[in-house]
Parts: structure tokens; sequence; C-alpha cells
């Protein structure tokens, strides 16, 4: 023997119906066949019942609702010759359906008991026809009542059933029956034959006892969604089914949204052994969930997510409560005797506050209570007002392996930790079976996907980009983020999404990725740009791995860095503003990454692509120390002095050289000489030195008031001036046989930056086009230097150490 169980979804249309066919043509017989009202019929019954008792004439439109649905699943299942007599039947039931309601009306009133009856007809009318139904296909089937098997007592709505009788009873009404019975769940009867139902999770636990009475090989709940869950699919769109779960599992995790299951009605099959499983009537060949008395040890050690939403906490604190034996029960007695649940209990063991976490809506009825209890008490000080938080939801890892692995309970508050989630409490039974903690309901969606990535995708981790500024370098990086996100998901298990662009004139966000390919024309047509409503949005969203990249040069945006950090969203930039603003700023970002666990990087802020901060990094943290740096640090200076030979103006090089893209957006930034300053401040700083960029020295080369021109224009027009002043710096340096190199020099804690004629054979000597070099001398590295060269500016080779950047604190 089997038993199938169909649900309301499963039986919501003709169509459907055709499908439990097909299902129950390919199963083993004997097969018993439980199936549920018509989907929406329950509900339509329930309004109907209150229409009619309050009086209300729309009840005979719900009536009538109800009568063409059965109707019209006659007519959409049977062949026209078979119509008529299950028509009959069915308008027979109706008639008594309106009878019922109709004494309901001219009463005005219904009682638990005709509300049953009225119920009933649900399951009564589905089961009839679609035994009709098969039979008409070919199936030898029958059609059972389950009123005359179901024995229960008399609480009218949530009937208790009398398990033994009712097994004998089964047993024996079903000896002799065709190979496949059909029969309505949800309902039973009293010894005197009054119909009664059996509340919530009915029709399972009809089936349930169906099968537990016969001793059948196995029970299938056959619903619309492919068993129960490793998260809520319709949070967690990563979530699977799960194959193989303990009865104890599955309800610990039948709390979560989608209710597969109600695991108490099933109790009946798992004390008898009988295997359950859960299967998708519009997926019948997934393999569904299977349900064990005891799945233990196959597996993984977390089984599933689970949460509960709207969690209020209450709190009763104060010193009157230490080693005061009786207060915890007369808090819980309060809770009891104002009929309310509770979800989750904590108490620390100094014993100086209790904390219980409830359903939301009984939280001013709970505190008001407890305040009244503990009057006395709070009048002498002894504790103070209960407090009282809302907006609060429950998310838990189960799983019955749970207790025999240790640091599973550190990777889910780390792994929430890491996203910013606060954990308000935490409760954990001695069964381990459950680790619950209280977080607010906005973070709820970001904590389940967090959860599940951290435990059940060892496939692929989503880092959610925003990035702000898409000129020569920005637009580059997310060409190369194009080109690179197949390669990255399918071999680093990486998957790179921009969610948020920004120029100076618009932005643009797209949760799941904007497409790259058609980047430019979505930021177009975005809504002006707004770097605080950025922010907002970044925090709104919410998202997990969620990293912000500053590729402008804007003061303003590196004001913003820090807040970020707090909410513990990783910043890379290439923006060298933050890091070489007053020594307490950069000081202070680099604390608030170690305090919120998050990366902040910039590299590309010295020497563009070039591994330059990260190779000093690793020295300092190996414990070597800097004495000496040497460096040319300007891609775009040691461009122009290469390329300069005096027969084509200096402007027109320095023209060259922005549209090249290895200057500054501000060209001015590079020729003053800041930029290098910049560049070696941050590598003092990196090296454990606190210099401000007032302290380090600046032999610059400009004609004088050439930086004194307020725009670009006059600045390039006293360059033109200028330049006999350039023709006799390349001459002196050149007939010595030397070549001009703006260099950077950090050595024993002081820094400058400044034009120098170098020799042939000097290390400097032979650095082409936009190169840039960096001699460190350490404790290691005392007479040869360990070197960094290579392209030192450029849009492409920055974006590429951007990119490593974002990968780098994707992989943290
Ligand atoms: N070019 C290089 O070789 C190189 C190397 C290392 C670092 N960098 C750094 O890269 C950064 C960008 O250089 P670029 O050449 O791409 O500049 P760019 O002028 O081409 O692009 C700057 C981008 O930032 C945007 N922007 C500016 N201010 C903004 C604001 N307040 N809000 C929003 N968006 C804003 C602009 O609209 C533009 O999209 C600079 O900080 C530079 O120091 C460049
Ligand atoms: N403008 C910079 C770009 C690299 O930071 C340079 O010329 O080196």
């Amino acid at each position: 023997m089997i038993v199938l169980k169909f649900g309301g979804t499963s039986v919501a249309t003709p169509e459907s119906i055709a499908s439990t066919l097909a299902i129950v043509k390919a199963t083993e017989t004997p097969a018993l066949v439980v199936v549920s009202a018509l989907g929406g019929i329950t509900d339509l019954l329930v309004k109907a019942t209150q229409q009619a008792a309050a009086q209300d004439e729309a009840w005979r439109e719900s009536l009538e609702a109800i009568e063409s649905r059965h109707l019209d699943t006659v007519r959409g299942l049977l062949p026209p010759q078979g119509q008529p007599a299950v028509v009959g039947k069915v308008k027979k039931d109706l008639n008594t359906l309106e009878t019922l309601l109709e004494g309901s009306f001219l009463i005005g009133e219904t009682t638990p008991k005709i509300q049953d009856k009225i119920l009933s007809y649900g399951e009564l009318l589905s089961s009839f026809i679609i035994a009709s139904y098969y039979s008409g296909q070919g199936l030898q089937a029958g059609f059972r009542d389950s009123r005359k098997l179901i024995r229960t007592d008399n609480t009218y709505g949530n009937a208790r059933v009398a398990e033994d009788n009712t097994y004998a009873l089964v047993r024996e009404a079903l000896d002799g029956s065709p190979p496949i019975v059909v029969l309505p769940g949800f309902i039973g009867a009293t010894p005197e034959g009054h119909t009664t139902t059996l509340g919530r999770g009915g029709s399972d636990y009809t089936a349930a006892l169906y099968a537990a009475a016969t001793g059948a090989s196995e029970l299938q709940i056959w619903t619309d969604v492919s068993g129960m869950y490793t998260a809520n699919p319709r949070v967690v769109p990563q979530a699977r089914p799960i194959a193989v779960i303990s009865y104890e599992e599955a309800m610990e995790l039948s709390h979560f949204g989608a209710k597969v299951l109600y695991p108490p009605t099933i109790r009946p099959v798992l004390q008898a052994g009988i295997p359950l499983s859960i299967r998708n009537t519009f997926d019948p060949k997934a393999p569904g969930t299977r349900i064990e008395a005891s799945a233990n040890g196959a597996g993984r050690t977390v089984r599933g997510i689970s949460y509960v939403p709207e969690i209020g906490l209450l709190s009763l604190e104060g010193p009157g409560m230490v080693g005061i034996p009786g207060v915890s029960r007369r808090f819980f007695e309060v809770l009891s005797a104002e009929r309310i649940n509770v979800v989750l209990i904590t108490q620390a063991s100094s014993e100086h506050s209790l904390c219980a976490g409830i359903h939301e809506k009984d939280l001013a009825r709970a505190a008001s209570a407890l305040d009244e209890a503990f009057a006395f008490e709070r009048s002498k000080g002894e504790v103070k007002p209960v407090l009282v938080e809302n907006g609060l939801s429950i998310v838990a890892l189960v799983g019955d392996q749970m207790k025999h692995h240790q640091g599973l309970s550190g990777k889910m508050f780390s792994a929430l930790g890491r996203n910013n989630v606060n954990i308000r409490a935490i409760a954990q039974g001695a069964s381990e079976r459950n680790i619950s903690a209280v977080i607010a309901s906005s973070d709820v969606k970001k904590a389940l996907n967090t959860l599940h990535e951290e435990f059940f995708e060892e496939r692929i981790k989503p880092l959610n980009l925003f990035i702000m500024g898409v000129g020569n370098v920005g637009s580059r990086l997310l060409a190369q983020i194009r080109n690179q996100q197949h390669y990255l998901s399918a071999q680093h298990r990486l998957q790179l999404r921009v969610v948020g662009i920004s120029n100076s004139r618009k932005m643009v966000f797209a949760e799941d990725g904007l497409d790259l390919d058609q980047w430019e024309r979505l930021l177009e047509n975005g809504i002006p740009a707004d770097p605080d409503a950025f922010y907002q949005t970044v925090r709104t969203l919410n998202l997990r791995n969620a990293l912000f990249v500053d590729n402008t040069a804007s003061e303003s945006i590196a004001g913003g860095y820090a807040r970020y950090l707090q909410g513990s969203i990783a910043v890379v930039t290439c923006n060298k503003i933050a890091c070489s603003a007053a020594y307490g700023e950069y000081a202070r970002l680099k604390g608030l990454a170690r305090t919120y666990g998050v990366p902040f990087l910039f590299e590309t802020n010295v020497g563009a692509g070039l591994p330059v901060i990260d190779t000093l990094k690793n020295l300092v943290l190996s414990g070597d120390r800097i004495h000496r740096i040497q460096a040319v640090l300007s891609g775009s200076l040691n461009y122009i002095l290469n390329t300069y030979t005096g027969e084509r103006p200096f402007v027109e090089i320095v023209k060259e050289a922005r549209e090249e893209g290895y200057t500054e957006p501000d060209p001015r930034i590079d020729l003053s000489g800041v930029d290098v300053m910049r560049k070696i401040l941050i590598l003092a700083r990196e090296s454990g030195h606190g210099l401000e960029l007032d302290d380090i020295g600046n032999r610059g080369f400009l004609p004088q008031g050439a930086l004194e021109a307020p725009a670009l224009e006059g600045f390039y027009e006293a360059l033109q001036a200028g330049e006999p002043h350039f023709q006799a710096l390349y001459n002196n340096a050149t007939r010595g046989g030397k070549l001009l190199r703006f260099v950077a020099e950090f050595n024993a804690g002081k820094a400058w930056v400044g034009l120098e004629e170098v020799p042939e054979g000097h290390d400097f000597f032979s650095l082409k086009g936009s190169d840039n070099i960096v001699l460190f001398y350490t404790d290691r590295y005392r007479e040869q230097p360990l070197v960094v060269k290579g392209a030192g500016a450029g849009a492409e080779v920055t974006a590429s150490g951007i990119f490593a950047d974002i990968i780098r604190a994707g992989k943290v």
C-alpha cells in the first residue's frame, strides 16, 4: 500500500488534476489518494459562512463562486456523457451546503459544529469529482467518505482523533476496496456521526493516519514545491531542496515562510517508521525531500536555515533579580496567563537580565502585564520598566549533527558580523539542533543569503560593486569586469555584480547587477547623481559582500569612505586624497577598517597597477623595517621628461600625456609635484611614519607663475611662455650626458620630491615611457634594494590594479 496526498494547489484546476492522474497512473497499487479541497475553496467556504452569520446577502455570491468552480472542474475533466451523474451528485451536495448557509443566515450566527459541516464540503466535493475523473480515465478507482473512517472527539474546528479506533475502522472499511481509493482529507466524524475537521495541516494528518493504519510502504505528500528547501526560496533564490531530513529537523525548519508541511501532523507515520516524501505535482521527476524518523549521519551538519518574522523582544532587568529564585517563574507565568507564546528565551549567567522573544502583535499586552506584575519591585528600584523592542526577526541554523561540530556558531556570527548584521539576542538549546539569532527585520534578507552562502554554497560568492567615477579609469575597469566575469565565476567562484554606477552627473542601480554591455546607456538614462543618495541606496539595498569603488579624484567622495567602512562595506580606491589627507584622517580610516573587519584597499594610489603598497605591507608585516625609499612615482612626468627633447614644445607633450590618460584629471596636480608628494607620503605612512603633506619638501621645476593661473588654459599658456626655461633644463642635463627625472625620496623619517639630473648607470636612467620605479632599502635589503618597476600610469593598468584590489577584498 502507498498513500498519496494532493494539496489544494495540486487540485486547483482541471489541468493540475490531470497532472495528478499521471502521477497516480505511474504509482504502485493498491494506493490511497487523499485530496484537499480545490485550491481557494476552503477560504471561500469560510467567507460564505462569515457572511451568512453576519446576515450579509453576499454569501450567495460566494456560494455561486463555489458552485461554478466545481461545475467548471467537472466539465473540464469529464467527457460529456460522464458528466450528468457527477453533476447531479455535486448539485445535491451544493444544495445541502446552501441549506446550511441559509440556516446560518436566518439565525444570524454560526457554530463551530455548523462551520465544520460547511467546510467539509470542500474536501467531499473535490474527492468525489477526482475519483469520478480517475475511473473515467480507465483507473480502477473508487471513493470513500473519510467521515466513516476517521473517528474524532467533538472539538469542532480542531478535533482530536481516536487513533486506535480509526485504524481499526480503516482496515475494516478498506478491505476489498478497489486498487485506488480516493478520500477527502481534513475531515472526520464523532461517534455520533457529526462532521468534524482536523485543524491546521489537516489533510496531511489524514494521509498520515491512513498510512499508519494500513502499514503503507510510503507516504507521499504532493504539493507545488520540490520539497523542503535549505531556506525560503522566495528570500534566498539559491536555496535548494533538502534530499533527506530527520523529523526533528523538519519540525525546526517548518517555521520558514513557505509552509510545505506542518510536521506535528505527520507523527503517525514517523511513529510507525513509514518513510515520507514531499514531492512536486508540477515537477514529478524531482526527487523532493524524504523525511525519516532519524536521518542522522546523512548529509550536512547544517540542514537548513529558518526564520521567524515579526518578533519583539521583552527585557526585564534590574539588580533585584540577581540570586532571587522565582523571578523567571513569575515572568513566564505572566506571559502564560496572557496566553502569549514565547518563541525564544535568553538569560545571561549574571542573572541581571532576562529576555524573551515573542510575536510582535503580543508585545504591548505583554509589556503592560509584566509592568503591572512587577510594579512593587519597580517602585523599589529593584527592576527597571520592561524594555520593549520591535521590528525584529529570528534567523536560525538547523541540523541534528551540529552538536558534533565546533565552530559552527562562530562561523554563523562572523559571517553575519562581516556583513554588518547586528545581533540582538542569541539562543541555543543544549540539543544544539538550532542556533537562533534575533536581528533587525530589515537585515533578514541579507542575513539569510549570507548564511546560505556560508553553509550551502560551495559554489559562487557574489560581490556587489558600487562604482563611483566612470571616466578614464572607471570605464576601463567596467570593461575589464565585463570581460572577466565568466572566468571569475567559473574558476574562482566569484560572481561580480556591478549594482550601482555613478559619475558626476548621473547614477543608476540594478539589484541583480547592471548589464555591462550597455552601462553607458543605462547611466545616461539614470537619475541625477548625488553621493548622499548613492550611499543611502547602498544601505537600503543592504546587500552582502558589498564594495564601494572610488575612481574619482574628488575630495568629497573621499570624505565619505568612513560611513561605508562603518557599514561594513569594503572600500577600494584609486583616489589618493583620503590617504594623503591629514594623518588623523588616514589613521581613522585604517582604524575603521580594522574595527569593522572590512578591507580598505588603495594599491593604485602609488604606481598604478604595480604592486608597490602590497610589497611594502608584506615587508612591514613580516617584521622588516624600511630605511629608505627612492623612487620615480609619476608616470605622466616620466613620460613628459622622456618625450621632451626641445623639438616639440613642452606644453604639447603635457597635453599628449593627458590624452594618453597618464595625468590626473587636472594635470597641474602632476606638474606641480603634488601627486608625487602624495605618493611618497602614502609610502612613508605605510612604512609606519606619521608624516603630513606639509612635511614633504618639493623642489618644483615649473616656471614662475605657472601655478598661479586660475584655470587650466592659463596654466597651458604659462607653460608655453616658459618654453625657454624647459629647454634650458633639458640642455643642462643632456650636456653632461644626464637625463631629467622627477624623483621622490624617503630617508630616515624625512621625505622630499624634486627634479634631478641622473647620470648613466643610475637606476633611474633607463626608465622608459610612463614607467615608475621604487627602490626599497630595508633591514633585509640593505645593499641591494628590493625593486618594483613597470608602467606606473595609464587607465588600463590602473583599472587592473583596482580590479586586483576588488578580488583581494572579495576573498576576505
Ligand atoms: N590615470 C592613471 O594612471 C591613474 C593611476 C592611479 C590612480 N588614478 C586615479 O584615478 C582617478 C580617476 O582618474 P581618471 O583619469 O579616470 O579621471 P576622469 O576625470 O576621467 O574620471 C573621473 C570620474 O569621476 C567622476 N566624478 C568626479 N567627481 C565626482 C563626484 N563628486 N561624484 C561622482 N562622480 C564624480 C566623473 O564624472 C568621472 O566619471 C583619480 O583619482 C586618479 O588619481 C589614475
Ligand atoms: N597621474 C598619475 C597617475 C598614477 O597615479 C601619474 O602620472 O603617475
